[in-house]
């Protein structure tokens, strides 16, 4: 059987892994150690897209009632960043866990013989530690952080730069998302995408987006 595809991307959050909780939690590990109250599990899941930096700053503006803009030009952001990456590297792994027939298809299109890359806005140092976490890494040929490159999705570098490493066409690559961001990067770089109704799509359905398709899981993949 000739498979349609030979490279297959996809997001992180919210596509493979739920991720969520514990970026939740070290978010409100952080805001307490500073007096600042909690942010609720809803609040996180709508800010989750744009890297997990961004995301402190969004968290860090509604916990103190403050705009986005004066959090950014704030001196102690470092600081409390520092705080975070502490928080966060010891959350990896605590209350994530791996969407439903994730590992089972990428074991068997990695088997088939089809190329497996992560494209993702978070940072490499966070990407790793929760790729390591759920055993993730072997299965993957290449992982595209947002600050592997010098742009974030939704410029379509990172999967331009996954084409051109594999040698493949963009007829035969395909992105799998589940944000607007996704489908936006994917087409600014002319692939096919599917998209997961189950992710973080900033609490829009991901139909509105137009995917060309909306898949129910992974399994959709080699079931084709
Ligand atoms: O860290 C984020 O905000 C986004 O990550 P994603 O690109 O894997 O959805």
């Amino acid at each position: 059987m000739s498979l349609p595809y030979d490279l297959v991307m996809f997001d992180l959050d919210g596509t493979l892994i739920a991720t969520a909780p514990e970026i939740c939690d070290a978010v409100n590990d952080t805001l307490r150690r500073f007096d600042l109250v909690d942010v609720s599990l809803q609040q996180v899941n709508d800010w989750i897209g744009h890297g997990t930096a961004a995301l402190l700053v969004q968290a860090l503006a509604s916990s103190g009632g403050v705009s986005v803009a004066s959090v950014r030009m704030s001196e102690t952001l470092p600081a409390i960043a520092a705080e975070f990456d502490s928080h966060y590297q010891r959350r990896c792994g605590t209350r994530s866990h791996l969407y439903p027939q994730v590992r089972e298809t990428l074991t068997t299109l990695k088997a088939q013989g089809v190329k497996l890359a992560v494209v993702t806005n978070k940072e490499s140092r966070y990407t790793q530690t929760v790729l390591d976490a759920h055993q993730l890494m072997p299965l993957l040929d290449w992982v595209v952080s947002g600050d592997t490159l010098s742009t974030k999705k939704p410029d379509p570098a990172g999967i331009l730069a996954c084409l051109d490493k594999f040698d493949v066409a963009r007829t035969r690559a395909l992105f799998v998302g589940d944000s607007s961001i996704d489908v936006a990067t994917a087409r600014n770089a002319g692939v096919p995408v599917w998209a997961l109704p189950y992710g973080y799509n900033m609490g829009h359905p991901i139909e509105g987006c137009g995917p060309d398709r909306v898949i129910a899981d992974c399994s959709a993949l080699i079931s084709i």
